[in-house]
């Protein structure tokens, strides 16, 4: 996330932080003035930024490596927009040892992972009066999380949500860039939501959030695990190490209450890694989505008695001493059932009775929009059902597909890609979970980003013609665009199609360049031809 992303209206800024003296902060955090820097004299501070452009008059800022540059090339620009010093490592130092920059210049042995504690420092340590919750898993971080948002603010909650989607503060959203903020853009949110008279932060951590202490040093009130399968494996190398990072959410030093769904076997696995540590207060909860050794699983909580209405899914909650929450979701597949359960009990677990989460909640239960998650697409009065979704992985598009299938009166027919340039190892699972669980299959790009869109369609093209069952029927259609429109072209009025991959996401990276698609406006587009046409 970019608090400063560029389509929001203005810069999200704390207006109150009292100015904390530079020498406090270089001796409370050993931070070394560089070998050229001007004295710290009476420097105060009254902000930190991570990227130049979100710098304002006060700031320190600090320059960190990245992929493609050395933040330090961007110092110039950050002392023109106000910052008042710049903190570095020591590769930083040295780009900037030639510079008159005007400002001191320190430098640091602990970056990244300083950054967090220092901003925290500067804003006043602002999470320290606010209820946070965080969620981690490879799916449904932002369903839950965005379902903790609703639950709260249904029982009064000044709220701030941060997600893959948007970035929400006391209910005014901006879009967001990353998952989980990069730590000083978190603290600055944070000071701001305080500012605004917020109660509660719901956010989702990533993996790569955790792993690089992005998150630090809040402490969240309840922390959240959903699932574990298959993802980012370009970044973290192996599912061992994957679990790992999303497992540091779940120590003493992240979280002080767990919620942990014992559905799979990662769950199960942190769960009895907490059951044995004495500083865990952990509750567990067991779906319906949970596997054969799940289902044996003792938890704290299961559901019960789900029962599909046509715009609504009903069930109970039941968990120690018989207590019981009957309550509901309008989002469709049994995995919205799964996430609001977590919602709601981490909810509870933050403090708040059953009771009166029932009650706030009502008739209509866990029921927020969330964009491009199973998102019904058109006016639903004639033709086929188009639902766009965000699954992009392979247990993401195994549980979408299963969780359709009962509510498929004719053909399910999936449109979906594999991005480029991340975890290649996902392509054959996801060929194969497409052909099995959908009749038909249309093959197209997703982000390429770097890679040649044709060699990934031919990659699960090649898997896909090889595991398919007898009747299921397979076309390979690019640009995305063209295979969204053939899809709603083929289909029949009683077929669901779900196009699946891209979800919220408004544009798409091809070569680096930026091509504005919206799946939800061509397929909207789509569905109208078809509607306006004649039979
Ligand atoms: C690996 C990683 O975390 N990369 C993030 C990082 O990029 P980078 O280190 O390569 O940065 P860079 O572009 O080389 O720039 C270097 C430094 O110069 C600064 N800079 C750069 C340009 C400028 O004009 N001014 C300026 O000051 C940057 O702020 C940065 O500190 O800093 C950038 C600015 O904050 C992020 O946008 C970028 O995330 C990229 C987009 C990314 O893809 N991150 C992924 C790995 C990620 O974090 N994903 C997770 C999980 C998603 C999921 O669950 O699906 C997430 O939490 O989002
Ligand atoms: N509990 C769940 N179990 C399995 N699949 C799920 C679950 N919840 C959602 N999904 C599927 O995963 C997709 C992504 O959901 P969501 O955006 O909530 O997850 P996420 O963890 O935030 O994903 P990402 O990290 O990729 O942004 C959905 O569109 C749906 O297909």
């Amino acid at each position: 996330m970019s608090l400063n992303a560029p389509s929001s209206a203005e810069p999200l800024r704390p207006h109150r932080v009292q100015p904390v003296d530079l020498k406090h902060l270089a001796q409370r955090f050993g931070l070394q003035p560089a070998s050229a820097s001007l004295p710290l004299g009476q420097t105060r501070v009254t902000g930190v930024a991570q990227g130049s452009t979100e710098v304002g008059p006060g700031d320190l800022f600090v320059a960190l490596p990245g992929a493609r540059a050395h933040g330090a090339q961007y110092a110039r620009q950050a002392v023109q927009a106000g910052a008042v010093a710049v903190l570095t490592d020591l590769d930083g130092a040295a780009l900037l040892a030639q510079e008159d920059l005007q400002v001191p210049v320190l430098t640091s042995t602990q970056l990244p992972g300083v950054v967090g504690h220092l901003a925290a420092e500067v804003y006043g340590q602002p999470a320290g009066g606010l209820t946070t919750a965080a969620v981690t898993g490879t799916n449904g971080k932002t369903t839950t999380a965005t379902m903790i948002d609703h639950v709260l603010r249904k029982l009064g909650k000044v709220t701030g949500l941060i997600g893959t989607v948007e970035v929400t503060l006391a209910g005014a959203s901006r879009p967001a860039v990353l998952t989980t903020p990069q730590p000083a853009d978190l603290q600055r949110f944070l000071t701001c939501l305080r500012e605004a008279g917020g109660t509660d932060l719901v956010m989702e951590v990533s993996s790569h959030a955790l792993a690089m202490h992005r998150t630090e040093p809040v402490v969240f009130t309840v922390a959240g695990f959903t699932n574990l399968t298959q993802d980012h494996l370009d970044y973290h190398t192996t599912l061992e190490e994957y679990f790992e990072a999303k497992a540091l959410l779940f120590t003493p030093q992240h979280s002080r209450h767990q919620v942990v769904c014992v559905d799979d076997p990662w769950g199960r696995r942190l769960a009895q890694r907490l059951a044995s540590s004495p500083q865990a207060r952990l509750t567990t909860l067991r779906t319906p989505l949970a596997d054969p050794e799940g289902q044996a699983f003792p938890a704290t909580w299961s559901i019960e008695a789900v029962h599909h209405e046509p715009a609504r899914t009903s069930f109970t909650l039941r968990g120690p001493q018989d207590q019981r929450l009957e309550t509901a979701t309008s989002l469709p597949g049994d995995f919205n059932v799964a996430n609001a359960a977590l919602a709601v009990l981490m909810v509870h677990a933050a403090g708040t009775p059953l009771e009166e989460i029932g009650q706030a909640l009502g008739e209509a239960g866990v029921s927020p929009v969330v964009p491009g998650r199973v998102e019904a697409v058109g006016s639903g009065t004639s033709g086929p059902r188009v639902l766009v979704d965000f699954a992009h992985n392979p247990g993401a598009l195994e549980a979408v597909l299963r969780s359709l299938r009962p509510t498929v009166q004719g053909r399910l027919v999936l449109v979906f890609g594999a991005t480029g340039n991340r975890d290649t190892g996902k392509r054959p699972q996801m060929a194969r979970i497409a052909v099995e669980g959908a009749d038909l299959v249309i093959i197209t790009d997703d982000d390429p980003h770097d890679e040649d869109p044709a060699a990934i369609r031919a990659e699960l093209m090649a898997v896909a013609q090889s595991a398919r069952p007898g009747g299921t029927e397979l076309e390979e259609v690019a640009p995305r665009e063209a295979a969204i429109w053939k899809a709603v072209e083929l289909a029949r009025p009683e077929d669901t199609v779900l196009i699946a991959g891209r979800g919220h996401e408004t544009v798409q990276d091809v070569a680096g360049e930026d091509i504005s698609l919206d799946d939800r406006v061509a397929a909207a587009e789509a569905l109208r031809r078809k509607e306006g046409s004649p039979a």
